[in-house]
């Protein structure tokens, strides 16, 4: 089975016209009052007299009510998130559409939409579990709000002025992503939900366009986390609903700029979303969710649990062509398979007997059946077989709590939150697995991942990194919630290394430099301790790193300074390296790094804020493909010495530069490169970061460039260069 897709038709609005109505259900062919019509007919916008039909799940008409659509999609998903399993709940459709509407709906009873209900289903249920386990279980229930607005994430739950420019960093976390530094608020009662949940959308971006009087301007994404906790266990389950913006026609809207410019970012993450769907259904090994930080956040291909998709609709012609865009998309959509897996239950003695789980008498859990069996469906076997992926579909991960790596899950596991381990419950596994005796969240993921393996040591080294993970990202919140605003210079420098981070996330190497913004972020609060902490977090990441370790030398310094209260705090001598190399550098980095935020110099700025540049990776060193020689250039004694680029000839340093330029276009315009090649060789120097090409030597070792093609691309230029 696939995601379950339904379609909803909004009534007409006051000034749309009767005749104009163009999208219609046909009536259910079966025979039960109660049926719903799933077949949607729109005329082909060529060709009036035909019409494409579109067949979904079920079709909500012009008439249907707010709490017909929730009785019949939604209420049966709640008892499934108290057994365990993640729910995620879209709306979707083109602005104007109804989607906030059927999310949110109106302040009147009969008005709420899905998302108050939803919660008063939940509240409800909490209740009953109580009374049937007479109190047993006590359910807790928190929430996430957040809302991306122009690819920037902003935390709903704090006011606007309390943003900083480029919204809160995601990262990628084995394979999934999370926003780092939201709030999770805890919410007991309905009635503190109203209020929590009305004030934070005084937050959402909302505009009025020419089609929608109050358009939302942002994708929201509301995560409602469900725990249940008995003497032994928790259980954690998530709801996530997404009021997705909805796609604008420019040619209609009339937009300002200012509307432009989030109409674009409205349209580009929704193509990019489109695009991801597209990829799934194809069954691409690569599934283009990067291209946006709602689809990277949604985290198309790596959900498991239960989806509903709400596409919303106009009736009238004014939407023809929009509405024919929505419905292929949805049927598109519904194609995607989605695996059932629901979230294992925790226990909850943690410390005691670790030997225990290393040892011999580690069993494997009974294998559970699936039990809800409402809209998803697990993948057929030819997709477990080794080397293919299990086609998967959306869920949205958010979490403030664990930024750390994890060891990779195995199989269908891959991707599950963070913060609930989960297993393939029909899985045939054989290989044991550690009981579930003794274990917290994370410990416990990659304990069952190291196997029978894992000595008590190994074990006592993951548990001590699990609480060093947790103090930095603790200290990272605390910081986050005083922050005083940067420069946009110093702004910069750190999207820049959010950058490069995210950039190293995918080989599993963007952890120490994770750490080591994070002590930037520290340094440039002010916040010593807490920069010297992720400096020490770092130091594994970049052994022996000379840098690294002088400006822990001068925090440490600088912190025994303080706590003496004897040295003034602009105390000379902490960067004596710094300044007999750079001097001009040193008022920053004495007065300014860690107490002033104010901008750097241009020359300053490799040595203040991103100086953590230097720090580079162990990489091993690139082999020289069999120890060729490279006698076969002309200029190859000039290699061997390592002549920079302007020593060379005249056709070499051209080339030289044409590489260094990492500028694909001129890349693959010399002799014996196509277009494949010169991603390749950029992509490889890419990784290389700074390091400049300054020898044909140097540049036959590159990935895919061979002794031959260099002198075929250095042949190949133009002599009179
Ligand atoms: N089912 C419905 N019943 C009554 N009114 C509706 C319904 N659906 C939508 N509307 C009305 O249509 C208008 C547009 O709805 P809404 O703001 O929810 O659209 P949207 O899809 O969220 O738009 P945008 O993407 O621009 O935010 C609103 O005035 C809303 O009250």
């Amino acid at each position: 089975m696939s995601v379950r897709v339904v379609a909803r038709i909004r009534p007409l609005l006051k000034q749309e016209l009767d005749k104009d109505t163009i999208v219609t259900a046909d009536p259910p062919t079966s025979t039960d009052p109660k049926a719903k019509p799933s077949l949607i007919r729109i005329p082909n916008p060529k060709k009036e007299s035909e019409s494409f039909s579109f067949q979904f799940s079920s079709v909500y008409e012009q008439n249907s009510t707010q709490q017909e659509l929730f009785d019949t999609e939604i209420a049966p998903t709640v008892k499934h998130l108290f057994n365990g399993f993640d729910l995620s709940i879209f709306a979707h459709g083109c602005t104007g559409t109804g989607k906030t509407h059927t999310m949110r709906g109106g302040k009147s009873l009969a008005d709420r939409g899905v998302i108050p209900r939803l919660l008063s289903a939940i509240y409800r249920r909490c209740k009953k579990v109580e009374k049937d386990t007479a109190g047993e279980t006590q359910v807790e229930v928190t929430l996430e709000y957040f809302e991306i607005y122009c690819d920037r994430v902003y935390d709903l739950f704090e006011p606007p002025e309390k943003r900083t420019a480029s919204g809160l960093p995601i990262r990628d976390n084995n394979g999934k992503t999370i926003v780092v530094g939201l709030k999770e608020k805890p919410c007991a009662t309905l009635k503190e939900f109203e209020q929590i949940y009305d004030q934070a959308n005084v937050n959402r971006s909302t505009s009025a366009t020419k089609l929608n009087a109050h358009s939302s301007r942002s994708h929201a994404i509301l995560c409602v986390k469900v725990t249940q906790t008995t003497e032994t266990t928790i259980q954690v389950s998530r709801a996530s609903c997404i009021d997705l913006a909805g796609s604008e026609d420019n040619r209609r809207t009339d937009n300002n700029k200012e509307r432009m410019v989030e109409s674009n970012a409205i349209n580009s993450s929704l193509f990019a979303l489109a695009n991801c769907v597209d990829a799934i259904n194809s069954k691409k090994s690569r599934i283009p969710y990067r291209e946006s930080k709602m689809t990277r956040i949604l985290s198309l291909g790596q959900n498991s649990g239960l989806t509903v998709m709400i596409l919303n609709l106009a009736p009238t012609r004014a939407y023809h062509l929009d509405t024919i865009s929505s419905l292929n998309f949805a049927s598109r959509t519904k194609k995607i398979e989605t695996c059932e897996i629901e979230n294992d239950p925790m226990l909850r003695n943690i410390a005691k007997p670790l030997g225990a789980i290393a040892g011999s008498n580690i069993t494997r859990q009974p294998l559970r059946p699936l039990t809800a069996a409402l809209n998803t469906n697990k993948p057929d076997q030819a997709q477990k077989k080794p080397g293919l992926k299990p086609v998967k579909a959306f869920s949205v991960y958010s979490d403030t709590r664990k930024p750390a790596q994890r060891a990779p899950q195995p199989s269908q596991n891959q991707g599950l939150r963070r913060d609930v381990n989960k297993r393939p419950a029909d899985t045939s596994a054989t290989t044991n697995r550690p009981s579930k005796m003794y274990k917290s969240a994370d410990t416990t993921s990659r304990m069952r991942n190291a196997g029978v393996a894992m000595t008590k040591e190994s074990i006592d080294a993951l548990i001590s990194q699990r609480i060093e993970e947790k103090l930095a990202e603790k200290a990272l919140q605390d910081a986050g919630t005083a922050a005083p605003a940067l420069s946009a210079e110093l702004q910069k420098r750190l999207d820049d290394l959010e950058h490069r981070i995210d950039a190293k996330d995918d080989d599993g190497k963007g952890q120490g430099l994770q750490f080591l913004l994070m002590a930037k972020q520290h340094a440039m609060r002010g916040e010593e301790s807490s920069a010297l902490r992720m400096y020490q977090l770092a130091e594994p990441f970049f052994p022996g790193n000379q840098k690294l370790r002088s400006k822990m030398e001068a925090l440490e310094e600088r912190i025994r300074n303080k706590k003496d209260l004897t040295v003034p705090t602009a105390a000379s001598g902490l960067h004596r390296t710094t300044e007999k190399r750079k001097p001009a550098a040193a008022a920053y980095q004495d007065a300014s790094e860690d107490e002033d935020f104010a901008p750097v110099a241009e020359s300053e700025a490799e040595e203040s804020y991103a100086s953590d540049s230097s720090f580079k990776y162990r990489k091993p060193a690139r082999k020289a493909r069999g120890g060729r020689k490279v006698a076969i250039f002309r200029d190859s004694d000039a290699c061997e010495s390592k002549a920079k680029v302007g020593e060379h000839t005249p056709r070499t340093s051209h080339l030289l530069r044409i590489i260094n330029s990492r500028d694909i276009s001129q890349i693959k315009a010399l002799k014996g490169v196509g277009s494949k090649r010169a991603e390749g060789i950029v992509n490889c120097l890419v990784e290389m970061e700074d390091v400049e090409i300054d020898d044909l030597a140097t540049l036959s070792r590159v990935k895919g460039v061979g002794g031959k093609s260099v002198e075929t691309m250095r042949l190949g230029l133009d002599v009179c260069i």
